[in-house]
């Protein structure tokens, strides 16, 4: 041991010299082989590297031998009977958006064999919109099979969960297949909103919690203070959290073996009658809707008939088995034990998740059941061209198959003809769809301004819930108007919380609550209007703090508002699909700021265009689209025909993404560019 410590000096300065060689590097992997074990492993024991020293890609399926890439479910050659609850860990891991969630379940997949080392990365992020935005959207489960310290073998049931807020209906519906959770904390970041937010959805489902401090291989980690953020924010203790690199394997050794000491086993009897759980369903293009399902008591087989609590609907079991991490059928599934099931079920709005699944004419005491999902936030969407109709409404309905969170009406807008309007969780919740609308189903649209719903009570007591701003009634009277609020959470260094606090007050917050994180954090409680939050609330926020400060929030009570509509006229008609529901006090800063975005964007036509803004029967702003007729071929000199033909080429392609608004052409980026502009005066 002296010796460690004594020519430690010597291997310290080695390391100085070798940062400032590689400043993005962690300095010990200059070193290779032998040599960069006994740096790591001395410094540790020197104190100077603590568990901060990263070990090398892949090392930890080397150096721990709990991880053996040959005993995936499938590899190993199990059944499910192998597997009695004590032997059965469910868990989650939760985590604020890019702590590291989808890299990390990517690690514990490869070593415990259920994936390949070094294959397609975030393998669980299986949607496009997933892998070019990086973010999860949907929640997966996957089953693996860990050699524990005492010989046993276990079946851990993973589910991976999206951080954003907008999913995080996803985050709810999953904890309650789960009996713990890895609650991950970027090191260097410390704890954010969605930290808090999803720890307290854990904690009030009486879940065990393994803290895991992520990313402990950068430069900027600090794994001591964040574990004092998490004492102070939530009481756990320091000892308590895992410090791991998902990255580079440094400390994962350590996860799974905590998965199973500190998390508990399924209680359920399994001679009991059939309780299931359905806690999520997707759309297979080939076998129609999957239903994901725990097994709370007794067992479930193919061949079996089963009802649904909810519908007293019946079914037959055509096939059952586990996520491994593809569907791997084994014929049955076992108290304890999460896995998938094909009942022929042609819809995923017939699957109610939270509903009960028990044998049929067996009813069992049915389980309390989620809170329906529920729409944020309305806007209108619509076919580029009306001839684009019938090819929108496919795709809608192949896309809402896959995302039952979607609600969807018919609409007809005087000014796009026939379309729909949809519901959405949330802003990003919509732009996914829009994304995936355009992507997966070649469908060309223009989404209109999101909007929230609004309740509108007329004088004599009637009480109308709006979805769309162009029902909102300007001529006759109205008692009183309410709109929803949200309760917010926000963290964020102390140095940005008075501009944080103008902000939310700009948006016409109310502060809750003014709490000291420690570590340099603060914890911002505000009761804000949901429609402030429309368009740019995010970016201004994350302007306003460099970047730093986390949000999250959840639905509250409606409150009274002096709301009114405002009116965009393009030539002296008010074009419904650009109408939107301001405040009263704001009518004129919004509307002036429409009409100047819509002169900068729109084309100039033959004729001069008058663009208006109309709120409470006035016309509150005003601008002019001087007449213009756009000539490309202006900066085209010299009389080179085929440049010529080329850019009137491309002015007809342009002229195909445009909606021809009364007698105005109206580009759709119009249509995009005022969508994200928000409330803001
Ligand atoms: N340096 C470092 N980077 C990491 C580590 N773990 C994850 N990352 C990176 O962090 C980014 C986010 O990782 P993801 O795994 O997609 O995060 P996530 O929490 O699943 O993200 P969402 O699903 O969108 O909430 C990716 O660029 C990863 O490569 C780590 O331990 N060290």
């Amino acid at each position: 041991m002296a010796w460690y410590r004594s020519s430690g000096g010597l291997w310290k300065a080695a390391l100085q010299v070798a940062e400032w060689a590689a400043p993005q590097e962690p300095a010990y992997s200059v070193f290779r082989g032998p040599w960069r074990s006994a740096t790591v492993q001395m410094l540790q024991r020197a104190g100077w590297a603590s568990q901060a020293a990263p070990a090398a890609q892949g090392e930890a399926a080397a150096v721990d031998p709990a991880f053996d890439p040959s005993r995936g479910f499938v590899r190993g050659g199990y059944t499910v009977a192998h597997f009695p609850p004590a032997r059965i860990r469910n868990f989650s891991i939760i985590a604020h958006v890019d702590h590291g969630k989808s890299t990390l379940a990517d690690r514990l997949l490869e070593a415990t064999g259920a994936i390949a080392a070094g294959g397609q990365a975030q393998y669980l992020d299986k949607l496009q919109v997933e892998r070019e935005r990086g973010i999860t959207v949907k929640a997966q489960t996957v089953s693996l099979v860990y050699r524990h310290s005492d010989g046993a073998d276990y079946l851990l049931n993973l589910i991976d969960t999206p951080g954003h807020v907008d999913f995080s209906y996803e985050v709810s519906r999953s904890l309650a297949a789960c009996q713990g959770a890895l609650l991950l904390v970027d090191a260097s970041q410390g704890v954010q909103a969605q930290t808090v937010a999803n720890f307290f959805l854990a904690f009030e489902q009486d879940l065990a919690i393994v803290p895991v401090l992520n990313k402990c291989d950068m430069h900027s980690a600090e794994p001591g203070r964040v574990a004092q953020q998490l004492k102070d924010a939530f009481d756990i203790e320091p000892p308590e959290c895992l410090r791991v690199s998902a990255k580079t394997g440094l400390g994962l050794c350590a996860v799974l073996p905590a998965v199973v000491e500190r998390i508990p086993p399924p209680v359920g009897s399994p001679d009991g009658d059939l309780r299931m759980l359905l806690f999520d369903a997707y759309h297979d293009e080939y076998r129609g809707v999957v239903c994901l399902v725990e097994v709370l008591d007794g067992r479930v087989q193919k061949g079996d008939r089963i009802t649904a609590a909810s519908s007293g609907t019946n079914y037959e079991v055509g096939e059952v088995g586990l996520l491994a991490p593809e569907p791997y059928p084994t014929g049955e599934l076992l108290t304890g034990q999460v896995g998938y099931m094909l009942v022929g079920m042609k819809d995923t709005r017939s699957a109610r998740v939270g509903d009960t699944w028990h044998h049929y004419r067996k009813p069992v005491p049915p389980l309390p059941g989620f809170k329906p999902a529920k729409s944020m936030v309305f806007a209108g969407i619509f076919p580029l061209s009306a001839a684009g109709f019938e090819q929108l409404q496919a795709a809608m309905e192949r896309l809402t198959l896959n995302d039952a969170s979607v609600t969807v009406r018919r609409e007809n807008s005087n000014a796009l003809g026939a379309g729909f309007r949809c519901g959405f969780l949330g802003l990003l919740h919509m732009d996914v769809f829009r994304q995936r609308l355009e992507q997966e189903h070649g469908a060309s649209v223009i989404v209109t301004a999101p909007t929230v719903p609004c309740r509108v009570v007329l004088p004599g007591g009637e009480e109308r819930e709006l979805q769309n701003p162009a029902e909102f009634p300007t001529s006759t009277k109205i008692a009183a108007v309410w709109e929803p609020t949200v309760a917010a959470t926000i963290v964020t260094p102390n140095d940005y919380v008075g501009s944080i606090m103008q902000l939310c007050q700009d948006r016409r917050g109310d502060m809750q609550e003014h709490a000291v994180l420690g570590a340099g954090r603060t914890l911002l409680k505000y009761h804000l209007p949901l429609a402030e939050l429309g368009g740019d609330f995010y970016d201004e926020l994350k302007s306003v703090s460099s970047g730093y400060a986390s949000f999250d929030y959840e639905e509250a009570e409606y409150r009274v508002a002096d709301l009114q509509r405002l009116d965009i006229l393009i030539n002296g008609e008010a074009v419904d699909a650009l109408a939107r529901i301001v405040h009263r006090d704001k009518a004129q800063a919004v509307g002036r700021r429409l009409c100047t975005k819509l002169r900068d964007l729109m084309d100039r036509q033959q004729f001069e265009v008058a663009l208006q803004a109309q709120a409470g029967g006035r016309i509150v702003a005003r601008e002019t689209l001087k007449a213009f007729r756009k000539n490309v071929l202006a900066k085209c000199y010299g009389g080179d025909v085929s440049r010529k033909r080329k850019l009137l080429e491309k002015q007809k392609e342009g002229k195909k993404r445009m909606r021809r608004l009364g007698s105005v052409d109206v580009p759709q980026e119009v249509f995009h560019e005022l969508m994200k502009a928000g409330n803001k005066s």
